[in-house]
C-alpha cells in the first residue's frame, strides 16, 4: 500500500475541529488534517499526549492547538468552540471523533451509568454540531464528519450502551444532513471496524482475537488509524461536495 497521502486543496486553511484528537485514531485524523495545511484545533482530556502531538506537529511547521475539555461537559464544549473562533477562526469542518469503548455487562448497568455512556459516546455529537453549524452556515457552507462503529452491525456484546450509541449516530447523521443541507453542510459518517490503535493493542488483541478478525475480513491485513484517516480527509473535502446523510464502512470488509 502507498504511504504517500492525496492531497486536498480545499482543506488548506480550513479551520478544523477534531474530538477526542489527542491519541488513537483522533490523533491520527488531526495529523492528516494538519500536514494538510488546514488550522486544526482538537479537544481532549488527555493532557499531556495532546500537548506533545500540538507541539510535535507546530515544529513541522503546521497549525494544530490543543484545547482541554471534557466533552461529557457540554458548557465546556461550548465554551471551547468560542475559543477557538476567536484564536483560529470560525470552524468549517468538524469531526466528531471522541468515544469510550468500556465493556459493560447489562446486568451492571445503571441509569446513570447508561447516561454517563450516552454523554461520552453520543451527546457530544449533537452538542458540537450545533455550537459550528451557525458559522459554518455563514461562511456558505461546511462538513461534518461523525465516526460510528460496526460494533452493533456485527452483533458484539459486553457493551450494550456504547454498541446503542453507536448504531444512534447513524441515525442522527441522517437527521443532520436533513436539517443543515438547506445552508451546504454536509453531514457524513465514517464506521470503523477494528482499528490497531494503543488502547485496541494494550486491552483487547490477543492472537486468537485477531485470527478471528482475520478470518471474518475479506482483506487480509489489520486496519490502522490511518485507514480511517484518510476517508475522514477525503469526506471533508471539497471532492466529496455532493455527498451527505451517509455512511461510510471502513473495516477491510467484515462479512
Ligand atoms: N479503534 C477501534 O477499533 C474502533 C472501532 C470502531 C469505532 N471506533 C470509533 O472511532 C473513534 C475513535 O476511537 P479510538 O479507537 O481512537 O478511541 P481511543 O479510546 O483510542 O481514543 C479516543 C480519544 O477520545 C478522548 N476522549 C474520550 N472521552 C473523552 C471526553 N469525555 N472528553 C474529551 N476527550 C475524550 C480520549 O482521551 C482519546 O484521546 C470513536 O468514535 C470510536 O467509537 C473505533
Amino acid at each position: 500500500m502507498a504511504d504517500a497521502i492525496a492531497s486536498y486543496p480545499s482543506l488548506k486553511d480550513r479551520v478544523v475541529l477534531v474530538t477526542g484528537g489527542g491519541s488513537g485514531i483522533g490523533e491520527e485524523i488531526v495529523r492528516q488534517f494538519a500536514r494538510q495545511g488546514a488550522r486544526v484545533a482538537f479537544l481532549d482530556v488527555k493532557v499531556k499526549e495532546s500537548e506533545a502531538l500540538a507541539e510535535a506537529l507546530t515544529a513541522e511547521g503546521h497549525s494544530a492547538k490543543f484545547y482541554e475539555c471534557d466533552l461529557k461537559d457540554i458548557t465546556a464544549l461550548r465554551a471551547c468552540v468560542d475559543k477557538i473562533r476567536s484564536d483560529i477562526g470560525p470552524v468549517t469542518v468538524l469531526v466528531n471523533n471522541a468515544a469510550n469503548d468500556q465493556r459493560h455487562a447489562m446486568q451492571d448497568v445503571t441509569p446513570e451509568y447508561w447516561d454517563d455512556r450516552m454523554a461520552v459516546n453520543l451527546r457530544h455529537q449533537f452538542f458540537a454540531a450545533q455550537a459550528v453549524a451557525p458559522d459554518m452556515a455563514a461562511a456558505g457552507g461546511g462538513a461534518i464528519v461523525n465516526l460510528g462503529s460496526v460494533s452493533w452491525m456485527l452483533g458484539q456484546g459486553g457493551m450494550p450502551a456504547y454498541t446503542t450509541a453507536k448504531s444512534a449516530v447513524m441515525g442522527l447523521t441522517r437527521s443532520l444532513a436533513t436539517d443543515l443541507g438547506p445552508d451546504n453542510i454536509r453531514v457524513v459518517c465514517v464506521v470503523p471496524g477494528w482499528v490497531m490503535t494503543q488502547r485496541q493493542i494494550d486491552n483487547w488483541v490477543t492472537p486468537e482475537a485477531e485470527a478471528d478478525m482475520l478470518k471474518g475480513q475479506c482483506l487480509k491485513r489489520k486496519i490502522y488509524p490511518i485507514d480511517i484517516a484518510r476517508p475522514v480527509l477525503f469526506f471533508a473535502s471539497d471532492e466529496a461536495g455532493g455527498c451527505t446523510a451517509q455512511s461510510c464502512v471502513i473495516d477491510g470488509g467484515w462479512l
